[in-house]
């Protein structure tokens, strides 16, 4: 197993101590986030109570094939606790997330939790964000009209493909992947890029993080935000 691997399961296993039985549990995309479905389905089999709200079909399939119980978020729309991966976080816990494509629900999955804990190794921890492209969710109709107000500000925008043809959401939506080095007030460009029609979410992740845990090859550290 690589270093990586062992370092996400690493973070997996110290978030999997803040589940108590009985929780409404968010449960992430990614490859970190499966880590951790797979510790809940090995405790789910030995009798330990909880019920999956999955962020994503590809987490649900998994959560599923393990025997986690899930709802919805129709049916269960408060969480007690969501937990999810990152594609890099900052030392002001500001994060970009949507590597896989799941931003939209992911974000809504925080948004609907009364705590959230984000697992990453530590290779996911960067001074500043920008160096993976920041994952806007992107509604089909306004695709090209919204790469052209990308350009005008210099965000590069790129469409996501998958085996050739565009990547298609969970929700039905594109992914343009935008560089978004040398932009340092994150609320503002936040705040910027949600104005424009069409984009439905980013995967700037602000005031999310209430625990982060780093991985790393013999354990995990916890970081609280004092937020
Ligand atoms: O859309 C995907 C999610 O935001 C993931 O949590 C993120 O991409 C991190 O994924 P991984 O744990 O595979 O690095």
């Amino acid at each position: 197993m690589d270093h990586t691997t062992q370092a996400k399961q690493q973070a997996a296993k110290a978030a999997l101590k803040y589940v108590e039985p009985g929780m409404i549990l968010g449960l992430g995309t990614g490859s970190t986030a499966a880590e951790l479905i797979r510790l809940l389905g090995e405790q789910v089999a030995q009798g330990f109570d909880i019920t999956g709200v999955p962020s994503s079909d590809q987490s649900a399939q998994l959560a599923q094939e393990l025997g986690i119980p899930l709802s919805s978020l129709q049916e269960s729309p408060v969480l007690d606790l969501n937990i999810d991966g990152a594609d890099e976080v900052d030392p002001q816990f500001n994060m970009i997330k949507g590597g896989g494509g799941a931003l939209l629900r992911e974000k809504i999955l925080a948004q609907s939790a009364k705590r959230n804990i984000f697992i990453v190794d530590q290779g996911k921890q960067v001074h500043e964000l920008g160096a993976f492209p920041l994952p806007l969710e992107v509604v089909p109709f306004a695709l090209e009209s919204v790469v052209i107000q990308l350009q005008q500000i210099d965000l590069n925008p790129q469409l996501r493909l998958q085996n050739g043809a565009p990547f298609k959401t969970d929700e039905g939506n594109a992914i343009l992947d935008a560089d978004i080095r040398g932009f340092s007030d994150y609320q503002r460009l936040n705040s910027r890029l949600l104005a424009i029609p069409g984009i439905v979410e980013t995967g700037l992740f602000l005031d999310y993080v209430d625990v982060l845990i780093v991985g790393n090859l013999t354990g995990a550290g916890i970081l609280e935000n004092p937020k």
